[in-house]
């Protein structure tokens, strides 16, 4: 866990004075718009995304991949690719390109494999809470397909800075990748790969895989751009060399942004809809459903909106979310505000998100006169009463969401920092606001 800001200013989170009864819209996915963003940049032929996510983590992923040759023409959520044009050589002697990361997973697991495609020394680093995110799996990756890594001085710190510099053509071939700390290793090796000489085999060999939907995700979008990728076996995946399609593709709504504006009608009561709700999806948002009302709401799908609805009385889970970790601290602010114990499981690697989430959940509801301890691979959280308080963020957006949600029950929460939310979310406060009828 980072330390907390010291001067950050603090958001007065308000309290639900009625039941809800509200529609909200929720912009593009991240994951998605990431992953189109990336196969766009490698493809044969320009690509469109409709829909697209403007925040932070996608806007510095479009930057990044214009940084290395790219075009990203941005109108609002419309935004029009000119892949790079891979095979022309960088002018002798030319200096590195810088990539910034920012706090962004996304763009510093799923970027070095496009910077090795270019025979240029690509240079990454980000924020200072991004350079204790694990990087190690993906940079021996490189390495092993052929790749130049710099990640400093005694064998490499396996961490943001770190400079990728790649022959001209990478060769590809088998890897084995321990991703227990994070599937955006595997996405990342297996979005370039069709790139590479020889295509990819790459094998998982860690004890644990978190976030399986984001892999099949992945491999989602690479058929979908005519890609050919075997995943018969488990955690062995193969991707065959070829082209890749530009497309023309319409982004889903954030269902992992989704959740704490539905998660916010158990707390309040009343009701909240999302439209666009897809029928079918590979994010880990497809659980919401089920999880919301385990702990006590009532969900409802009309053609494309999903309604959620609640009385105010949570119900305690037990709950392995491994798949779904972007879902935790939701479910961590709702079981703080539930009726009987809950249990969350599955969710060590959670400790190398945008902070050590599982320790800063634990503080903050300890803060504000919860109970919650951690375990090894996740936490215990017994409800009390609560007051109101501080509720730090460490440049957490999801940490952010959280407070807000406790903040609908617990009178003079006071999230600090609630702008990080523009991670994946601008306007979130607006949109809470909206949500509320107090806009
Ligand atoms: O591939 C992706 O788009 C993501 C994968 C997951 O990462 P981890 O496997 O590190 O949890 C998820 O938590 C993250 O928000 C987005
Ligand atoms: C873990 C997350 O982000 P990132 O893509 O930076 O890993 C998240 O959004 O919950």
């Amino acid at each position: 866990m980072t330390t907390e800001l010291a001067h950050a200013p603090e958001w007065a989170a308000p309290e639900a004075e009625s039941p809800l009864d509200a529609v909200v819209e929720v912009p593009g996915s991240k994951s998605l718009t990431n992953r189109y963003l990336v196969l766009a940049a490698i493809a044969d032929t320009p690509g469109h995304i409709r829909g697209a996510l403007a925040s932070r983590d996608t806007v510095l992923m479009a930057d990044a991949l214009e940084a290395l040759g790219a075009r990203v023409e941005r109108r609002g959520s419309d935004w029009a690719v000119e892949p790079i044009r891979l095979g022309r050589r960088a002018p002798f002697g030319a200096g590195p390109i810088e990539v910034e990361c920012g706090l962004a997973g996304t763009v510093m697991r799923f970027v070095p494999p496009v910077a090795a495609l270019l025979g240029r020394p690509v240079r990454f680093d980000g924020d200072p809470e991004a350079r204790v995110r694990p990087m190690g799996p993906v940079l021996r990756a490189l390495r092993d397909l052929g790749a130049r890594v710099d990640d400093g001085p005694d064998g490499g710190r396996g961490t943001l800075p770190f400079t990728v510099t790649g022959p001209g053509v990478l060769q590809g071939g088998l890897v084995d990748v321990d991703a227990s700390a994070s599937s955006q290793f595997v996405s990342g090796l297996l979005l370039s790969a069709p790139r590479f000489a020889q295509g990819l085999v790459l094998r998982h060999t860690g004890p644990t895989l978190p976030s399986l939907p984001h892999i099949v995700m992945t491999v989602d979008v690479l058929r979908a751009a005519g890609v050919r990728v075997d995943d018969s076996r488990p955690h062995i995946w193969e991707v065959a060399p070829g082209p890749v399609a530009g497309r023309d593709v319409r982004v889903e709504p954030d269902l992992s942004n989704a959740a704490p504006f539905l998660a916010a009608a158990l707390v309040a009561g009343g009701t909240v809809r999302v439209p666009g709700w897809p029928e079918a999806t590979t994010q880990p948002g497809a659980l919401l459903p089920d999880l919301l009302t385990r702990m006590g709401g009532r969900v409802e799908r009309s053609a494309d909106v999903l309604a959620v609805s609640g009385t105010g009385v949570v119900h305690g889970i037990d709950v392995d979310l491994r798949e779904a970790s972007e879902l935790a601290p939701t479910i961590a602010a709702l079981a703080t505000l539930a009726h009987g114990p809950s249990r969350l499981r599955g969710i060590a690697h959670m400790r190398g998100h945008e902070t050590d989430r599982l320790a800063a959940l634990a503080t903050e509801i300890t803060r504000l006169g919860g109970q919650a301890e951690q375990t090894h691979d996740g936490l215990v959280i017994t409800p009390r009463a609560l007051h109101g308080g501080v509720w730090q963020t460490y440049r957490d957006h999801r940490m952010a969401t959280a407070g807000a949600l406790v903040g609908l029950r617990v009178s003079g929460v006071r999230v600090v920092d609630v702008d990080t939310t523009a991670k994946t979310l601008p306007g979130f406060t607006g949109m809470w606001a909206r949500m509320l009828g107090v806009a």
